[in-house]
């Protein structure tokens, strides 16, 4: 049974997320019945990975209106209330946190959704929560074809070290882009699921990403669960493990891929990136299209978030660093696209053309 970061029932409309503060020690689900509790989950990342934040914060509002949030009646006049409803409440959402761009993504298209049905209040609602359902659905189909291309594409491409046999792989990923960071499988986690089921792979190194230890406390669990051989490893042995070890490639997802291919994803992604580059490894970068932002032009465009300094002087409750020193918290990065090999969408894998450049519009 695969790990589920989302449980959602439709009638009536139900959601639950697993708590990840408190994984991989305790595996607890937590309800979500309105916009608030959803909005206090991405912040304080109870639940977190772009996709899913993206979907649970549409689900969200699904269980509310459901619950007789926002105008219930059938007039056609409480029918622009319900818009304005919907509209305000996804404004708040995607406040939660910057710089993944899947949240802002969704509400646009669910903004939509609602602009174009003329019906009652109740129609209104009733396609909201249709589309908001269909997101859930969707992403796990997306990710099994980015794993589906973007294992294609790595056996396709990647060196054969000495003695090493085509087709056989091992690999390093960072941060958790997988069944708890989406609606399930994963995207640079469902490459490595792909690359598995294929007896492709040969290893998995995962780094710790610290300071929220997505990878020690997310993406070793999954791995372990999924009984794929797997490593961990601190964010700071990256470098020399490239340089005793042959990776083929280095996996990771994105929080927002600028129109021009840089890449903000987890801090500590770009200096993967460089080191990958120095090794010869594959650089890819594992996302939905939903990830894919052509309004920006390029990664100098894209807001980082910076998070409280405690996730960096604490491990828990735990005070690991020095009072009264101060603290650098910027949670994302990014990777200009010059050190990034390949994109691989449910759509297809982007490599860049002779003049070094990616052409995403093809994706849309
Ligand atoms: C498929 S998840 C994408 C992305 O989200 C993670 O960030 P966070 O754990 O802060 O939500 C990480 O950057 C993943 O690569």
């Amino acid at each position: 049974m695969s790990l589920q970061a989302i449980l959602y029932t439709s009638s009536p409309p139900a959601l639950q997320i697993l708590d990840q503060l408190k994984l991989p020690h305790e595996s607890v689900y937590v309800p979500i019945r309105t916009c608030e509790d959803a909005y206090d989950a991405i912040k304080r990342m109870v639940v977190r990975g772009a996709p899913a934040i993206a979907i649970v914060a549409a689900l969200a509002l699904a269980v509310e209106l459901g619950s007789g949030g926002g105008p219930s009646s059938k007039d056609k006049e409480s029918a622009g209330h319900a818009r304005a409803y919907v509209h305000g409440q996804l404004d708040y959402l995607v406040q939660s946190r910057p710089t993944a761009v899947n949240l802002a993504d969704a509400a646009g298209k669910l903004k939509a959704v609602v602009n174009a049905e003329a019906g009652s209040a109740e129609t209104v609602v009733g396609r909201y929560v249709e589309a908001a359902e269909k997101m859930l659905v969707d992403d796990v189909k997306d990710n099994e074809n980015i794993g589906r291309f973007g294992a294609e594409w790595i056996l396709g491409n990647a060196k054969v070290g000495e003695g090493e046999v085509k087709g056989r792989v091992a690999v390093l990923t960072h941060c958790n882009t997988g069944s708890l960071a989406t609606a399930g499988y994963g995207t640079a986690l469902g490459i490595i699921r792909s690359l598995h089921s294929g007896s492709n792979l040969t290893h998995t190194y995962c780094t710790e990403t610290r300071p929220y230890n997505q990878g020690s406390r997310l993406t070793a669990f999954e791995l372990v669960h999924d009984k794929i051989p797997a490593t961990l490893i601190t964010d700071s042995m990256a470098s020399s493990l490239m340089s005793l070890k042959s990776i083929a490639a280095v996996i990771v997802g994105a929080d927002r891929v600028a129109a021009n291919g840089d890449t903000a994803n987890k801090i500590g992604t770009y200096q993967l990136a460089i080191v990958a580059k120095y090794h010869g490894a594959k650089f890819v970068v594992a996302a939905p299209t939903t990830s894919i932002d052509m309004k920006t032009a390029s990664g100098k465009d894209i807001v980082i978030e910076h998070r409280p300094g405690k996730e960096v002087t604490n491990v828990g409750t735990v005070a690991t660093a020095a009072r009264g020193i101060n603290v650098y918290n910027p949670s994302f990065d990014v990777t200009p696209k010059d050190l990034i090999d390949a994109i691989a969408t449910e759509k297809g894998v982007a490599v860049k053309n002779a003049a070094g450049d990616f052409d995403l519009s093809r994706f849309f």
